[in-house]
């Protein structure tokens, strides 16, 4: 499909793909999860790319006036179309995603739709949930507050029940209880679920959701006694600041009784509190999907940083033969193999994580329905570690591929910038990562103090249950070619994981307390629990290998991928692998050399292997990725779209050039 897109003219990159040892639509298959996704994924991001009212090469140069505007365009025009083309609930995500510019939209499906599913009685469900399929209303989700983010208890805003009128009377007491930064909510909402404390018969019962309607649907005003606006410019040109992340005051704004979201927990008619027999921690349900779906996203975005310098660093050339030969391409350096491979290998391990996770949360959504609870914790504290440890590491990789393409991976024409800014935040919203860490370690010690009570632990922390052989093993790698293995390779990840968790619960214990130990050891505390999703998520991409995989080479790609990921962790952590025993200083060393090996058999196919995301030109939004390789024409014509260069000579030359030059001039004169 890309190909398609680049319009047949010449391939620079014909040689790269020439010398691919596997079949790349098998390996798209692989990626997608299916053929059916491979097909849905590529019509939508022809429809993206080929409508005019999508285009974003000129994203970065608009104020941010223009760019809120073309984003409410974008919007306004994706829904036409999906109401003209009848689009799936399949098909209308992938129209969202591939217009690739953050805005109100996703708020409204992402988290508004969830939270009332989620925390909503089947009958709020029907009355909202059918205005909102409609988009007769917008919604957004507003729990973070000016001086709370992290600590959802400690949130201010009230809802007070009035018994005399049947209403809640919501209000921001301080400053600080001002709602703050959720997006769509400046400038777009009609509506939003709003977390505030629910006083009753005098007593404060805690963090509740109560859906509010916010502006008119008449001309779009705020309603009495609340005050809304945009919170302010945000980091790096166009990228987030798409989105009109708000700001709310609300004083003493009165909503129906049946506005609070009863699912698990009703206020009567007569002000009294009734707790349902849910848990309540499904108050944080729209967070764990929405953590879920991070996962996927920062695959995504890794695999488009990725693909641009792959790309650019088969193009570009530095140094060369002495003797006049050809200059080397810079992926052929080993510094920038070691460097950009492991993203590479990163990007398909995230992909399948994410894959395997979207599964666990389904699962887990099927099991509360029947009322089964028992798998709550863990789906928490997957979708937290894994949010937490692919959103930082994409962060991480995405800047990195800026240096590893030079001075023209800082070029907004690169997509890099960009994709840098969007994505950034994700290290933060949704719960900040080490926060979300450390309730992946809360989940570790207790998993620790059940098993010395003799309980057997099942899904993600099995393994906690082999403690007799992993807190003693050695590992059994001789050779180099022993790291292919990957039982070899698992059991070090778990020997290093529970060592680590282990090491932790018996320092906690020391302590003078529980409380005092957990918060001493919470560096500690958030390295194991680090170790421990990264031992996930290169089980699961052992997993997938042992699935049917179809297509010529596309299982042996995978395996070197998976080697990849799993050995270059064990370089880049090897003090915790030292540390904790379970490898030798010349088993680290042969992993290296493994490594490399496996960095020189990835070579040839590296190119095959980003052409596999199946990104178009447009989605990719980078002179630097562009499938046909033609970067350098790519970037000339990019550079004459600045603002700067519509007129020869600039704005302010008359002011403050002019008299400058001529002054100096007259000087010099003298
Ligand atoms: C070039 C490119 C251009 C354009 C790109 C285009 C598109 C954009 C690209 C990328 C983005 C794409 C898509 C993005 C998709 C979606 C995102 C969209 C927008 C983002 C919007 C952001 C929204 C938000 O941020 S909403 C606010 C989120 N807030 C948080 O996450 C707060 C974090 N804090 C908490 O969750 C909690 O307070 C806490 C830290 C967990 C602590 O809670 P608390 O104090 O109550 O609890 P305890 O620690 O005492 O725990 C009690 C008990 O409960 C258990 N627990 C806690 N949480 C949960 C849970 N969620 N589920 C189950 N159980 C939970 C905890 O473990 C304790 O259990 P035990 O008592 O048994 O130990
Ligand atoms: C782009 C963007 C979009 C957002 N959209 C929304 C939205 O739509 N709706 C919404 O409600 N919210 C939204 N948010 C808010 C977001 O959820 C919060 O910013 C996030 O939960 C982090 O909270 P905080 O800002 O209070 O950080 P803080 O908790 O103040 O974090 C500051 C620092 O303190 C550290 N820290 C905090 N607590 C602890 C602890 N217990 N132990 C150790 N370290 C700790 C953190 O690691 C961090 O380094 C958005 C934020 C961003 C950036």
């Amino acid at each position: 499909m890309a190909a398609a897109d680049w319009g047949g003219k010449a391939d620079h990159l014909a040689g790269e793909r020439a010398t691919a040892q596997f079949d790349v639509d098998g390996m798209k298959v692989a990626w997608a999860g299916s053929r059916h996704a491979v097909e849905v994924a590529d019509r939508m991001a022809c429809l993206v790319a080929s409508d005019p009212v999508f285009r974003k090469d000129t994203r970065t140069m608009l104020s941010r006036k223009e760019l809120f505007k073309d984003t409410l365009k974008k919007a306004a025009h994706a829904w036409k179309r999906t109401v003209e083309l009848h689009l799936t609930e399949e098909e209308a995500n992938l129209l969202r995603l591939y217009i690739d510019q953050p805005g109100y939209v996703d708020l409204h499906w992402v988290m508004f739709v969830p939270a009332i599913k989620g925390q909503g009685t089947e009958e709020q469900q029907k009355k909202w949930l059918t205005m909102a399929y409609k988009f007769q209303i917008i919604g957004t989700y507003a729990q973070t507050e000016l001086g709370h983010g992290s600590n959802v208890q400690g949130l201010e805003t009230t809802a007070t029940f009035d018994p005399s009128t049947d209403e809640f009377i919501m209000h921001s007491p301080t400053l600080t209880s001002s709602k703050w930064w959720p997006g769509g909510l400046g400038k777009t909402s009609t509506h939003a679920v709003v977390y505030a404390r629910l006083i009753t018969e005098g007593k404060d019962y805690g963090i509740h959701g109560f859906i509010m309607q916010l502006r008119s649907l008449d001309d779009h005003s705020p309603l009495p006694g609340i005050t809304i606006g945009d919170i302010g410019g945000k980091f790096g040109s166009g990228a987030y600041n798409s989105m009109d992340n708000g700001v709310m005051r609300l004083d003493h704004v009165r909503i129906p009784r049946d506005q609070m979201l009863m699912r698990l927990a009703q206020v009567t008619r007569e002000g009294k509190y009734v707790h349902s027999d849910v848990p309540k921690q499904l108050l944080y349900g729209t967070m764990v999907y929405v953590r879920q779906t991070i996962v996927a996203d920062a695959s995504r975005a890794l695999s488009r940083a990725v693909c641009i310098a792959v790309r650019y660093g088969a193009i570009r050339k530095q140094f060369g033969s002495k003797a006049g030969g050809p200059e080397t391409q810079v992926l052929n350096y080993k510094t920038q193999q070691s460097r950009l491979f492991p993203f590479l290998a990163s990007a398909y391990a995230f992909r399948f994580v994410g894959q395997w996770l979207k599964w666990l949360y389904t699962d887990v959504t099927q099991k509360l329905e029947s009322k089964d609870f028992s798998t709550l914790p863990e789906a928490h504290a997957c979708t937290a570690g894994l949010k937490s440890v692919t959103t930082s590491a994409t962060a991480d990789a995405i800047e990195e591929c800026q240096k590893l393409c030079g001075g023209h991976g800082y070029l907004n024409s690169s997509g890099l910038p960009e994709l840098f800014a969007v994505n950034l935040p994700a290290c933060t919203y949704e719960g900040d990562n080490v926060v979300l860490l450390l309730q992946v370690a809360r989940f570790l010690m207790k998993t620790v103090s059940q098993v010395a009570s003799g309980k057997q632990p099942v899904g993600t922390t099995a393994y906690m249950g082999n403690i007799q052989h992993l807190m003693q093993c050695k590992s059994v790698v001789n050779t180099v070619e022993d790291w292919l293995n990957p039982a070899a390779i698992k059991e070090v990840f778990e020997a290093r994981a529970l060592r680590m968790a282990v090491n932790c619960a018996q320092n906690i214990s020391k302590a003078p307390s529980q409380e005092e130990g957990f918060s001493e050891l919470s560096p500690d505390l958030v390295e194991a629990a680090v170790a421990h999703v990264q031992l996930i998520i290169v089980t699961k991409f052992i997993e997938k290998l042992q699935e049917d995989i179809l297509g010529h080479g596309v299982k042996e790609q995978l395996q070197k991928l998976c080697g990849i990921y799993a050995l270059h962790l064990i370089h880049k952590h090897l003090g915790d692998f030292l540390s904790t025993g379970c490898v030798t200083a010349r088993q680290g060393s042969l992993a290296n050399e493994r490594l490399g090996k496996l960095y020189a058999q990835v070579r040839p196919n590296a190119v095959a292997l980003v052409d596999a995301f199946d990104y178009t030109d447009h989605y990719l939004g980078s002179a630097l990725g562009r499938y046909d390789g033609d970067v350098y024409s790519a970037l000339y014509k990019e550079a004459w779209k600045d603002p700067l260069n519509e007129t020869v000579v600039p704005d302010g030359y008359q002011e403050h050039l002019r008299p400058l030059l001529k002054q100096q001039l007259k000087l010099s004169r003298l």
